[in-house]
């Protein structure tokens, strides 16, 4: 039996392999017309984000992390023609153009691209003014979606990978994104699954595919120990989805317990880790404005479904589950409420560990940043002006392939 690729048992351990997404063109598409739809606050400049995104790359390099790119494996994988048939086909049956003569005409469009340029348009999009006007017969279909801009819409989430997959233990979760405008991302992490041999898809078990019902979302799962997984239920993440990925979990990993974080669903903490992270052994990072109104259920292996527990507190749950004496939560902002829930917009509490007590935040956050040094945790900065527009840090940035055991 070869050996396994992927293996996370912690959110700490020092980080060897990571997948990333380096922003590109599909940024380019966001107007203020659709930027709500496309989960943006503000339109980001292009050149300076990916900068900012090379400096972060950059400094994994620099601390002995391997960095894949979305770009690079989707590109291996289509070589083969059956696989970029496929791959096509899929992604115009997935942009819901409801007319079979258009659809066939995108896909003939794309079969004459090449890989990069398949592989840039399933990112980027395909704007209706960069699809040759052929005449054909129109649809209703035509008619009502006049006005909206693409056949192909494009995916300037993509850069934040953590939310699309999630390694736990030595499997894959591909997640059931909420929102239609992130679901092809997911699409992606499929095939490179199925496709690539680097992620040996014969002895990688699955924990979750996308194509399930209920939504779950990688912002929200943290690998706390290699038997205990903490994860979100918040406004991407549902307590369906919470329930189905433990108990496949505790059938066939080494996960025993899940700890489920209610947190409240809005937009400003869309994710477990836009409020709480891990930062060291027994150190977390949580934002203090929800620290009072989190509530965390414990849940263990069940008949059919996991048998659950309500716990006095997060930190009963994960004292209790990490069998540690003590935890320590540093708070976010410095103590100052005000600038708690401005760092918090910026993702302060949106850490990255690379290794035990090493994490990597955005430079703009300096009073958490501060805090955290006070506790005696190393924080390496970076630039994320252009960024955090998208409302992500360094954890949602970043999906681990490999992490050292600790
Ligand atoms: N893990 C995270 N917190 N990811 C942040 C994702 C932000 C992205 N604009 C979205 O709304 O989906």
């Amino acid at each position: 039996m070869p050996e396994r690729f992927l293996n996370v048992s912690s959110e700490i351990g020092k980080l060897k392999i990571v997948l990333l997404h380096r922003p590109g063109r599909e940024l380019e598409r966001l107007t203020p017309q659709y930027l709500q739809e496309l989960l943006f606050d503000d339109i980001p400049w292009l050149k300076k984000m990916k900068e900012e995104h090379d400096g972060f790359a950059k400094m994994m390099e620099d601390r002995g992390c391997q960095t894949y790119y979305y770009e690079t494996l989707l590109d291996e994988i289509l070589k083969d023609r059956t696989i970029r048939f496929n791959f096509i086909t899929d992604i115009v049956t997935n942009c819901n153009i409801k007319n079979v003569d258009l659809e066939r005409l995108l896909i003939e469009f794309l079969q004459g691209k090449t890989v990069e340029e398949i592989v840039e348009i399933a990112i980027a999009g395909l704007h209706k003014r960069d699809f040759p006007d052929i005449e054909r017969e129109l649809h209703l279909v035509d008619y009502i979606r006049r006005e909206y801009p693409f056949y192909i819409n494009p995916l300037p989430n993509l850069y934040f990978t953590r939310d699309i997959g999630a390694v736990i233990g030595e499997g894959l979760s591909i997640n059931k994104m909420k929102t239609a405008a992130r679901d092809r991302e997911t699409m992606f992490l499929k095939y490179i699954y199925q496709y690539h041999p680097t992620f040996k898809r014969e002895v990688t078990p699955l924990w979750y595919d996308y194509k399930e019902t209920h939504s779950l979302e990688g912002g929200d799962i943290l690998v706390l120990s290699p038997k205990v997984v903490a994860i979100g239920c918040s406004e991407r993440t549902s307590a369906a989805a919470i329930e189905t990925i433990s108990q496949r979990l505790f059938k066939e990993s080494n996960i025993e317990k899940v700890i489920a974080v209610e947190i409240p669903c809005t937009r400003a903490y869309m994710h477990l880790d836009t409020v709480f992270t891990m930062v060291d052994q027994d150190k977390f990072t949580i934002y203090p404005g929800i620290e009072d109104t989190v509530k965390a259920y414990e849940l263990t292996a069940g008949k059919m479904t996991p048998k659950v527990k309500p716990m006095d507190s997060l930190k009963d749950a994960l004292k209790n589950a990490l069998n540690l004496p003590a935890i320590k939560f540093i708070q976010s902002g410095g103590g100052d409420e005000i600038t708690a829930a401005r760092e918090q917009w910026n993702d302060s509490t949106n850490t990255l560990a690379i290794a035990p007590g090493v994490v990597v935040t955005y430079n703009r956050n300096e009073s958490s940043n501060e805090t955290l040094r006070q506790h005696g945790i190393e924080v390496i900065e970076i630039e994320g002006s252009e960024l955090v527009r998208g409302r992500g840090g360094p954890r949602c940035m970043s999906m681990p392939l490999v992490r050292e055991d600790l």
